[in-house]
């Protein structure tokens, strides 16, 4: 794109690309420019913030249902936020700022990583790993992060699974004339579905391992959950797992009530029933587990699905599909963040001119897009550099979550 781009428009993309954000090139994008100084609370912040904010106001949308975040925020009963959309349009960087403005409105708030490339790290410029609890410095109330590691979370039923089955078992089934059963069990392919799984378990695993916990005391605290999802095609397919998972299980469940009385013969020989047993306790409890999920995901009382997305047409074409999908999973979806926006400028930079009215352009798509049209849009300006740390979140968090 570049070999053909005039001169001027070479030199205004060798500055996006490759310069650090100054004041200037802020000004030839025509961005919303992050203050240089972000001690997180100050007026001069304040001031910025509500003046990007007022750059940036969505336009009123006639029969749109009015949500703002004193919605979102009022009560103590416990809600679920899960952010989602095409990779890289920003999912991280506004899970993050909506955990930050939770905690500063005073709720005890977790955001959660379930996208097994995580990047919550990054976003708040700390080190969150290691898959527990750890505290985010710099906001009012009690903020924490987990990333969950999916490769981990899968682990236990690996190792359960591996202990299905074995030639040792295949051939003293045969001498019994009961191979087939044997073999029926191979064909569920259940070391597989674990070794190798379908797309989307890892993310399933990951939320179930997150419900697991939040049963448990130390979590009760939290009434707000941000879950920062993995891209659109996990998340579709993560959907559709627990139907795929009842279909499977199932028919392993059954297989194992089946053999129940034959393999008590083979406990004696080589106490292989016990394994049995305990992959498919493992099976039947990730199975429980998946179905949590899905109820979470439709609980419309405590769960929203606010997707994310940015104004381009392919991104757009994307949330129309991912909503769709969502809708037909009775998945709640009320918000739909457009972010990076170019905010009006009298700025004459041929550039953004072009960019803008491309942006326009993908709005407009919006509005008369039957599966978005309804939702309440809320516009995110493009910031003038990289979103790093508390502040820039707090920063961020109070343009977009009014
Ligand atoms: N409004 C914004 N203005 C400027 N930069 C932004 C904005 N939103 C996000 N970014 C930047 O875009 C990059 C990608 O953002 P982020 O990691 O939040 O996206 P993501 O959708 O979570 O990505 P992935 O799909 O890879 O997880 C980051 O460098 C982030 O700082």
């Amino acid at each position: 794109m570049l070999a053909t781009a005039s001169p001027g428009l070479q030199a205004v993309a060798r500055r996006l690309t490759l310069a650090a954000p100054t004041a200037a090139a802020a000004q030839a994008l025509c961005v919303v420019r992050l203050p240089r100084r972000l001690p997180g609370r100050s007026a001069s912040l304040r001031a910025a913030a509500s003046a990007a904010a007022a750059e940036a106001a969505p336009p009123a949308k006639e029969g749109a249902e009015e949500l703002g975040f004193q919605e979102m925020t009022s009560g103590t009963r416990r809600r679920y936020y899960m952010l989602g959309g095409k990779g890289g349009v920003g999912k991280t960087s506004c899970a993050a700022s909506l955990a930050v403005r939770f905690a500063n409105n005073g709720h005890p708030t977790l955001v959660v990583s379930t996208d097994p490339a995580h990047s919550l790290s990054d976003s708040f410029a700390q080190d969150l790993t290691g898959g527990t609890l750890v505290q985010v410095e710099g906001p009012d109330a009690p903020l924490f992060a987990l990333e969950i590691n999916p490769e981990k979370a899968r682990e236990e039923f690996r190792t359960a699974s591996q202990k299905n089955g074995g030639t040792g078992v295949k051939d003293f089934m045969d001498s019994m004339g009961l191979g087939v059963l044997v073999e029926q069990i191979g064909e569920l392919k259940l070391g597989e579905l674990l070794d190798t799984p379908p797309p989307g378990l890892d993310e399933a695993i990951a939320i179930s391992k997150v419900i697991q916990f939040l049963e448990a005391q130390e979590y009760s605290m939290f009434s707000r959950i941000v879950f920062d999802t993995a891209p659109t095609g996990h998340t579709l397919r993560l959907l559709s797992l627990p139907d795929f998972l009842d279909a499977s299980i199932g028919k392993i469940l059954k297989l194992r009530s089946k053999i129940a009385s034959a393999a008590s013969a083979i406990k004696s020989v080589f106490g292989q029933e016990v394994q049995q047993q305990d992959a498919a306790n493992k099976l039947e409890q990730l199975r429980e587990r998946m179905v949590k999920v899905r109820e979470l995901f439709r609980d419309t009382e405590s769960t929203e699905f606010i997707i994310v997305t940015i104004p381009t047409v392919m991104a757009i074409s994307e949330s129309s599909r991912l909503h769709s999908s969502l809708q037909k999973e009775s998945v709640p979806v009320r918000r739909l963040i457009v972010n990076q926006v170019l905010p009006p400028s009298t700025s004459d930079c041929k550039f953004c001119a072009i960019k803008r009215k491309d942006q326009t352009r993908a709005l407009d798509m919006i509005r008369s897009d039957p599966e978005l049209m309804d939702l309440n849009i809320i516009q995110a300006p493009l910031v003038d550099m990289e979103i790093r740390g508390v502040p820039a979140l707090k920063f961020l968090g109070d343009i977009v979550w009014k």
